[in-house]
């Protein structure tokens, strides 16, 4: 719940992404969830984006009751992106509900997430919650597009391991050890017990309370550093930077981020050049920055996007709160 200019607050609708390799069992984990919050009286609406079946999935899957829209573009996380915030901005999720997103199998799941957390239309909802379906059998095996699928796998709050009866231990406990490698906080769940934390979540979230209960911890993302305990499992946080600051730091700041940021993506204006706006990106564990000008464009607001789970938001708003705004050059005209 966010407090509102005026003393008015609204809750926040959990939003959970469905993402892993094409094939990997999204679908299939989907409908099992489905289930599960149907059993449990959670209400949901479903969003899927799958190429050109998003139209025969959200077929398959409308037998239930629930509202299931079909993104028939390529992909949610670029060339489908605005029909993808148009669908957040319109779509009815039933009051206590949640939403379920099926991404498709070749997203950049970390750009969809930056764009989700920085997009207005999405403020009704939490930063996401991240599922990820990791096929045992498959795995690292998808040459040259291992990378895509290992990425897809640092920002999830929750795994599924599928197609486990297909391999034997040795292969299982290597697939599981990889996934716990590129996502330390995610936690292994079925459908039924991410439906028993979405059913948690989604009632707190109506009640406007802060936290998520101690029942719930159980199922959070492990949090290795006890003041961390209690932050959320969600992927991202949005916050504001002064309009001008010095390259050297925001570099600092960047770099100081607490260890649970993957990666910074925003926008920014830099003392050494006001004239032209920024986009930058902070990569872990590199701790590099690069910037990229915006040519054509004047009115950007300065932003930070941090991505990441189990984020300690208010150790890192501070550090933003800290980082000091630049004095701009007396003839500079905004
Ligand atoms: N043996 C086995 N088959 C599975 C499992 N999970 C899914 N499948 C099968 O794998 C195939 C693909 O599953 P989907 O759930 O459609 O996978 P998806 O990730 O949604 O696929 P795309 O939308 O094409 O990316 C289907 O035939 C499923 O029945 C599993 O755990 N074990």
């Amino acid at each position: 719940m966010d407090a509102q200019p005026g003393g008015k607050s609204v809750s926040r609708i959990p939003l959970v992404l469905i993402t892993g390799f094409l094939g990997a069992g999204k679908t299939t984990f989907l409908r099992a969830l489905m289930t599960a919050l149907q059993a449990r009286k959670t209400g949901f609406s479903v969003v899927v984006n799958d190429f050109e079946n998003a139209e025969v999935d959200a077929t398959r899957l409308r037998s239930s009751d629930a509202t299931v829209t079909a993104i028939n573009g390529s992909c949610v996380c670029c060339s489908s992106l605005h029909e993808f915030m148009a669908v957040l901005g319109d779509i009815e999720v039933p009051r206590g509900g949640v939403l379920l997103v099926e991404v498709n199998g070749a997203s950049d799941v970390m750009s969809l997430i930056a764009a989700i957390t920085a997009r207005h239309e999405c403020r009704r909802f939490t930063s996401p919650l991240q599922v990820t379906v990791a096929d045992a059998q498959r795995w690292q095996k998808r040459s040259p597009q291992d990378e895509l699928e290992r990425e897809q796998v640092q920002t999830a709050t929750h795994s599924v391991i599928t197609h486990v009866e297909e391999v034997n231990e040795e292969r299982l406990a290597q697939v599981r050890a990889a996934v716990k490698e590129l996502s330390p906080r995610a936690v292994e769940c079925s459908a039924e017990s991410l439906a028993d934390y979405l059913r948690l979540v989604a009632a707190t979230t109506r009640l406007g309370r802060q936290d998520v209960p101690k029942k719930a911890a159980l199922l959070q993302p492990a949090m290795h550093r006890h003041h961390h305990e209690g932050e959320r499992a969600f992927t991202s946080m949005r916050v504001d930077l002064p309009f001008v600051v010095r390259r050297a730091d925001l570099e600092q700041t960047l770099r100081e981020l607490p260890e649970e940021v993957v990666r910074v993506k925003g926008l920014c204006r830099l003392a050494e050049i006001p004239t032209v706006p920024l986009s930058f990106q902070h990569v872990r564990p590199q701790a590099e920055t690069w910037f990229l000008p915006l040519l054509g464009t004047q009115g950007i607001v300065p932003t930070g996007v941090i991505i990441g789970v189990g984020l300690p938001a208010g150790e890192i708003s501070a550090q933003f709160q800290r980082l000091p705004a630049a004095d701009l050059l007396p003839d500079y005209q905004p």
